[in-house]
């Protein structure tokens, strides 16, 4: 479903009363980018950057939740010959599950964890003794993405993308376990990252923050679960928006508002930016 005019949902009726206090929260990966099989080809939604140009102005903020790096989303953002990300007045993005921030095109993060060196410099070798080569994201196979802080794993170019995910699911928990980090699952992805921060907290501290007074968050994968939760336990009025696919079902079945992925999202911000501008 895409939405032409905004549906009739209390949480968005808060927003539109009060945009200057409501926080728009988003997760990058399927909900703002198409998924698409190297993770180094995700590239935002050129409407939904537009919108959110435009929301920018118009709300109290702007937050992208991701766990990609900050400064890897905002790579990504940009649109050839458009205004991208970068552009949109006042973000702020909470990168690899709220570890990093970037803000005014400056980054803060601590350093990576002493696990994330011990999972690169072991993984190749658990991965071979499972009968995989490690291979990078532009070749087909079981593919490791290296994001610093936190390795992710990803079966969605295997042979057998699901059956891959369940076969690396134990051995990289115990990987994990050994080196001291968590294991986040995802969209045909097993990542190794640090403990201590996730999608919920990294929101709530952003809404207690900004002193919001209502919130809209849009994501389409597990990680994202915990900042519906977060939506919840704020109390705010608020709205939860999945971005559907056919992958998780989990958080359409928890959402206020399901829509088609992200070009449902980008027309679902569209919206909300036209009726903010005619309010
Ligand atoms: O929190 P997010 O912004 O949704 O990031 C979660 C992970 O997304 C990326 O992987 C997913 O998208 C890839 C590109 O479309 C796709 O190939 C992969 O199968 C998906 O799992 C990203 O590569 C990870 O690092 C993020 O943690």
């Amino acid at each position: 479903m895409t939405h032409d005019v905004l549906p009739d949902i209390a949480g968005l009726a808060a927003i539109k009363a009060d945009p200057q206090g409501a926080v728009i929260g988003l997760d990058f990966d399927g909900t703002l980018a198409p998924i698409v099989p190297d993770p180094a080809d995700a590239r935002v939604d050129p409407h939904a950057a537009a919108a959110l140009v435009r929301l920018g102005g118009l709300v109290g903020a702007v937050v992208l939740v991701t766990g990609r790096p900050a400064a890897t989303a905002i790579a990504y953002g940009e649109v050839p010959g458009g205004p991208g990300l970068a552009d949109v007045p006042g973000l702020v993005v909470l990168g690899q599950y709220g570890l990093e921030r970037w803000e005014d095109g400056t980054l803060s993060a601590p350093p990576p964890p002493p696990g994330a060196d011990r999972v690169r410099a072991e993984l190749p070798g658990l991965l071979a003794s499972l009968g995989h080569p490690v291979r990078d994201g532009s070749e087909a196979g079981i593919t490791v993405e290296d994001k610093g802080r936190a390795i992710a794993v990803h079966t969605r170019r295997a042979a057998d993308p699901e059956g891959s995910l369940r076969a690396l699911r134990d051995p990289l928990a115990k990987l994990a376990a050994e080196t001291g980090m968590l294991v986040e699952p995802g969209r045909l992805v097993l990542e190794l990252r640090p403990a201590g921060m996730d999608k919920g907290h990294a929101l709530g501290a952003f809404l207690a923050e900004r002193g919001a007074r209502s919130v809209l968050f849009a994501g389409d994968d597990l990680g994202d679960l915990a900042a519906f939760e977060a939506v919840r336990l704020s109390g705010l009025p608020g709205v939860t928006v999945c971005s559907a696919s056919a992958e998780v079902t989990a958080l359409a079945e928890r959402a206020d508002l399901v829509v088609e992925g992200p070009a449902g999202v980008a027309a679902l911000l569209s919206a909300l930016s036209d009726a903010l501008t005619r309010h």
